[in-house]
């Protein structure tokens, strides 16, 4: 079983702690992704998994062994940069083939998987052509060629797609995907920025911020149910609307009352010490319906209007005195600035944080 297990581990560089005390499981097969913002600890705890940099204080397990002394090339992992690192004046076969003479491989053993890996990834014909004559995609191909020529237990990525064009880097995540599904024993721990990336590819997500993890899940649990606010803004795109408040009526139907007096009927219960509390209220652009019924969340005038043909985003002022609220409404809509609308919304779709950001909903 190549499952992880990571145990109160911790990073520093120098007196700098930079990962805090990350605990998690990972099982066999699992596809996990890393996501979070610029700076929070993502390559770091990728590369103390790798084995590229040391474990400050804390176990990791791979298969059920603690590693955390055990040097990369022998924890049976294979890792995917950014950067491809291809061996520029070799051609494609041997770049794949590398690792492998380097292990003392057979001729035979080292064709057949080099083939294999070829077969999954449609090397086919680029076999005997150097890098330079490779496009990106075919380039990052490659590398994760090598990498299954590895065989490795668990494969770790490292922004694999992000030096590629918007085209390229879509078929290549689909190329993962695939290669996902034909490797299914194998575990896979993926860092990105993108978020189309860990919401179509991750089994489970996990967020992390500052060197801690946030939440981990699977993505729909993630931004159906985001347990803070941190999450509840870094997951989808654009953002959940987040629009802070007090608790004006506590109990099973709370009441979230704003700057400039309007108030708004959340139905997420709240204990009665919090009332007058400072909270935040969250909504998704894409949850809020336009109606003309009395049913309405709130009423409010729209201050711009972008038409992009598929979707339709209002910026909705009036709610609150200063951030409008934005609202995403599938497909062409004849609705123009200043006009006054109305906005009802599932009231499972509603979210409410209280001061220290952590959700009201159980
Ligand atoms: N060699 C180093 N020495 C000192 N600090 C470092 C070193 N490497 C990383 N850090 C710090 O550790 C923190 C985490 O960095 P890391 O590269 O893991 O973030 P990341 O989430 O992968 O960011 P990005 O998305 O920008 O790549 C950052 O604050 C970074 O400045």
């Amino acid at each position: 079983m190549a499952g992880l297990k990571l145990r109160d581990l911790k990073k520093s560089y120098g007196s700098v702690e930079v990962i805090h005390g990350v605990d998690l499981d990972i099982q066999q097969g699992e596809f996990i992704v890393f996501v979070g913002p610029s700076g929070c600890g993502k390559s770091t705890l990728l590369r103390m998994i790798a084995g590229l940099e040391d474990i400050t204080a804390g176990t990791l397990e791979i298969d059920g062994m603690v590693v955390n002394d055990v040097p990369p090339s022998k924890r049976g992992i294979a890792m995917v940069f950014q950067s491809y690192a291809l061996y520029p004046h070799m051609t494609v076969y041997d770049n794949m083939a590398f690792g492998m003479r380097i292990a003392r491989e057979s001729k035979e053993e080292i064709d057949r998987r080099v083939r294999a890996a070829a077969d999954i990834l449609q090397l086919g014909e680029y076999l005997d052509r150097l890098p330079k004559a490779l496009s990106g995609g075919q380039r990052q191909r490659v590398a994760i060629g090598r990498a299954i020529c590895r065989d490795p237990k668990v494969f770790l990525f490292d922004e694999p797609l992000s030096n590629l064009d918007a085209a390229l880097r879509v078929a290549t995540r689909i190329e993962i995907a695939k290669l996902n599904e034909s490797m299914p024993d194998t575990t896979m721990i993926y860092v990105t920025h993108d978020q189309v990336e860990a919401m179509t590819l991750a089994d489970r997500i996990v967020v992390l911020s500052r060197g801690y993890i946030e939440q981990v899940g699977p993505p729909m649990d993630l931004y159906q149910r985001p347990e803070n606010l941190f999450v509840a803004q870094f997951i989808g795109s654009p953002a959940m609307n987040i629009i802070p408040g007090t608790i004006e009526k506590t109990g099973a139907n709370s009441v979230m009352s704003f700057a400039g007096g309007k108030s708004v009927g959340t139905g997420i219960p709240v204990p009665d010490s919090d009332k007058g509390k400072q909270a935040s209220f969250g909504i998704r652009p894409e949850d809020l319906v336009v109606t003309t019924g009395d049913d309405f969340l709130f009423e409010g005038t729209v201050s711009i209007v972008e038409a992009l043909g598929e979707v339709t985003l209002l910026y909705i002022n009036d709610l609150t005195e200063d951030e409008p609220i934005l609202a995403k409404l599938p497909g062409h809509h004849e609705i123009k600035r200043g006009d006054k609308l109305r906005f009802k919304a599932d009231q499972s779709k509603l979210h409410l944080f209280d001061g220290n950001g952590k959700t009201y909903r159980r």
